[in-house]
Order: C-alpha cells, then structure tokens, then sequence
C-alpha cells in the first residue's frame, strides 16, 4: 500500500524550516569583494561627510557681504589672491573684496562664505595681478557644499543586514572599509538522483535525459548568495544514494537533492532519510508544483528533498532554501519580495491547491500586469527561461479572470521581504 502523506501549508512548511535557520559565522573580507553579501554590522559614520565645506563648482570663493552692492551698472572688483585645486587648502584668509580661484571640490577658504561660477565672472589681469568682476549680488551659502550635508558623524546610515549594492560599497568606502564585515557563505551540496540521468556532454540516449536541475539549483544557490559543492549524479540506488547523502552532509552546511523524493519504486529518499535517522519536517505541501517537496533535518543540518520536476524543483528551491541562504548571510529581508499585479489573461484551470505560477511582470501606464510564461505543467523547464516573477494563486477556486489582481513574488530581486508569503485566512482550510 502506498504511503499516504499529510500535506501541510506553505506558511507552516516555511515555519518549520526557518525553525533551523542559522546566522553564518562574521569575517571581515576585502571590499573588493563584498558585493552581493550583506552588512553583518550596521554602517555608522565616524566623520561628516562632506568633511568640509566645499565649492560644488569650478569658481572663486567670494564673501557674500562684498557682493551686496554689485550690479550689471555697478559691477564689484575683486583681488584674486589664491588658486586652489581639489585636494589642495588655501593658506590665505580672505578680506574684503578679495576672492581666491577654486575648482570643484576644493575646501571653502577662512573667510568665503560662497562660490561663484567662472561663467559668470569677467577676468582681468593687471600689472601681473588677477582680478574679477562680479556683476550681480550673490548670496550668503550659495553654492557651497555643506560639511556634513550628506551625512553627519554618528549617524546610523545602513542597519545590519543590509545587501551591499554598489551604492552600498561607495558608501563602505567613504568611510573607510578596507575590511567589511559579512557573513561566511553557507555550502550547500547538491545532488542530482535518477537513473535516467546524464551528464550534460553525453549524447542523448533512449529513457535518458541531461540533468538540468542540478545546474539550475547550482544558479539559484548562488542567485541567493550561497556557494556550492555539487557532486555526482547519483542513480536510483539505496546503498549509493544513502552513501551520497550521508558525505554531503558531513561535507556541507546544508544539502539539496533532487528527484527520488516521491513515492516511486525507486524514490529512495524517504528511506535514506529514515537511515540517516533524520526528522522528517513534512514531505507533502498544499501547493502546485512542488507538492513532494521533502525537508528533514539531520545533526541540526538541513536536507532539502526537491522534487525530479524542474519547475517543482525551482520553486521549492525559492520558498524553502533562498530563506535559509538568505538568513545565514544577515539578510534582514530573507524571503522573496511580494507585491501585486493585474492578470493580464484568463487563467480557467481550477485550482485545489495554492499555485505558483511562473510568470512575467510588464508595467503598462503606471500599472504592473502579470502573465503566466510556457505550459504550466511541473515537469516544464522551458517556462523557467522566461520567468521574472511567480504568480500565486490561492487554491480553491474555479480559476482566475484577467484583470483579477493577484500575489507576485520576484525572483530577480535584492529587495526582499521581511516576511514569507503566506495563506491568506480564506484559503487556509485543507
Ligand atoms: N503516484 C504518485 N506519483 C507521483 C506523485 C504522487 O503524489 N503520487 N507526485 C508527482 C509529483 S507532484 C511530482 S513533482 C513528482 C516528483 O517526483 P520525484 O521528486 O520523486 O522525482 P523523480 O520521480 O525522480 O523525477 C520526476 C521527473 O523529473 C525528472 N528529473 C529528475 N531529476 C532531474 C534532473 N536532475 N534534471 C531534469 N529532470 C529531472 C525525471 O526524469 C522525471 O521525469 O512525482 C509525481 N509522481
Ligand atoms: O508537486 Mo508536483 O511538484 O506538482 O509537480
Ligand atoms: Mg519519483
């Protein structure tokens, strides 16, 4: 008789999981190469920034006072007594009408309150002095460059947990991280099962297939900022497979498998799980694809039993692992980010169960519209190439109509949520 599995819902699968999420151990790495990571402390700013008043253009570094009276009838004379560069300070206090030439960048010298453009200066040079012309009134802080305006010293500019983007690195570097503290990758082994399965460089056989799903889980590790040991594909075999299974886990910090998961003739996982002794956190989960996805915890390690069927395997990979790579890495936003979208066709197929439905977002006048991409069948791998989203549609109901706004969840995204998505109160009877 075939073992009859209880499913469960995917916020409590998603809870049961996350029960073992793990911070990775902190190090401090060069910036060079810190991208990607996260902030496993908060950026705090021991200085202003800027750290001086300065000309934000190429000018003369004026007193406003000296200006009050200047017009295009009555244009004020001004003695040039300095040239300054960015990187270089003037040594001069600046009297009454007097004025020193400044280039972008360059500190505000003793005694200038303002800059004004080279544009809008005559020059003059007389008896080997340089002198200019101003024409017009120009006010007190015009044209100056705060200390301080973009950041003040003691400010907490980036909370801990924060995805360091490049906007992120520029700010690391303002304040002088040569180290920045992130999280140790978490290594998470892979390991394709089936007998059916070949090695991407061998020719098609009849009954075989290439194993796409170990490259694909390959890519969504490290989408989501794990790295990856992936060892052999391994074939429908108790003895090789347990073997397999057992060294991953010794080897890794976490392990994914794929296929072998069901409850097939061959489908050994569920007894090498049982020989591993491993918990069980369910193996049956009220959705579609996906439904077979299998998490059990050995040594206080997780093992992710996705599903043979690529797109039961992609989206079992992003509800169930992304959040847990996510959550070892800092990230203070571990789940994918939600957001809604009109339909932009009919979707007729009823729906028993919640549905993730691989997808593509487009934004029409102001609005976001979503579309299902390729055939909507679990063991489909061409829809995967096409989607930027997944569209969930809650189950029980008789489809969906276009125009309906729905759930979608960003697969390309560093955003993130701070929550998973969840059942809503109307869907959650099973
Ligand atoms: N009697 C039942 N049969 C099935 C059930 C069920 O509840 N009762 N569930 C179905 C569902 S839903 C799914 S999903 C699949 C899951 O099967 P497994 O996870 O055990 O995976 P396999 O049987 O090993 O393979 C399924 C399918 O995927 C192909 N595959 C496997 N590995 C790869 C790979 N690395 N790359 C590409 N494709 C792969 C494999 O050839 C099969 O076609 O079970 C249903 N059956
Ligand atoms: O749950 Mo299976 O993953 O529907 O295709
Ligand atoms: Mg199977």
């Amino acid at each position: 008789m075939v073992e009859r599995r209880q499913p469960i819902w995917v916020k409590d699968a998603v809870d049961k999981v996350m029960q073992w999420k793990k911070r990775g151990e902190v190090e401090w790495i060069s910036i060079d190469d810190c991208e990607g990571l996260f902030l496993a402390e908060p950026l705090n700013a021991d200085h202003d920034v800027p750290p001086f008043n300065r000309s934000p253009y190429d000018g003369f570094a004026i007193r406003s006072e000296d200006t009050q009276t200047a017009s295009r009838e009555q244009p004020l004379k001004l003695s040039v007594i300095d040239e300054i560069g960015a990187g270089q300070v003037s040594r001069k206090i600046v009297g009454e009408n007097q004025a020193v030439r400044i280039m972008t960048g360059a500190a505000l010298p003793a005694g200038t309150d303002a800059v004004i453009m080279l544009e809008l200066v005559k020059e003059e040079r007389l008896e080997n002095h340089n002198f200019i012309w101003i024409k017009r009134r120009v006010d007190k802080d015009e044209n100056v460059s705060f200390q301080g305006e973009d950041a003040q010293k003691g400010e907490v500019l980036l909370k801990k947990g924060t995805y360091i983007n490049p906007g992120v690195k520029a700010l690391l570097a303002t304040f002088g991280y040569h180290r920045v503290p992130v999280s140790k990758k978490p290594v998470i082994g892979i390991i394709a099962t089936g007998s059916e399965l070949l090695k991407i460089d061998e020719p098609l056989l009849p009954g075989k297939i290439r194993n796409s799903n170990g490259y694909m889980i390959e890519a969504q590790i490290k989408r989501a900022g794990g790295s990856v040991i992936k060892y052999q594909n391994c074939a429908d075999d108790l003895e090789s497979l347990h073997t397999a299974v057992q060294k991953a886990m010794d080897e890794c910090d976490a392990v994914i498998t794929t296929g072998g998961v069901s409850v097939g003739d061959f489908d050994y996982l569920p007894e090498v799980y049982r020989r591993l002794k491993a918990d069980i956190l369910f193996n049956k989960i009220a959705m579609r694809p996906g439904s077979v996805t299998s998490v059990a915890v050995s040594n206080e390690k997780l093992l992710f039993g996705l599903s043979g069927n690529p797109s039961a395997c992609y989206v079992g990979f992003e509800l169930y692992v992304r959040p847990v790579i996510r959550y070892w890495l800092h990230s203070s936003r571990p789940f994918l980010r939600a957001g809604q979208a009109f339909l932009k066709s009919d979707f007729p197929k009823s729906n028993p169960f919640n549905r993730f439905v691989r997808s593509k977002t487009t934004f029409e006048g102001g609005t976001i519209h979503v579309h299902p991409v390729g055939l909507d069948k679990s063991s489909v791998v061409t829809s995967l190439s096409l989607a930027d989203c997944l569209m969930v549609l809650p189950g029980g109901t008789r489809g969906y109509r276009k125009g309906d706004l729905v759930d979608v969840l960003f697969l390309d995204d560093q955003t993130g949520s701070e929550e998973p998505w969840k059942e809503k109160p109307r869907s959650s009877r099973l």
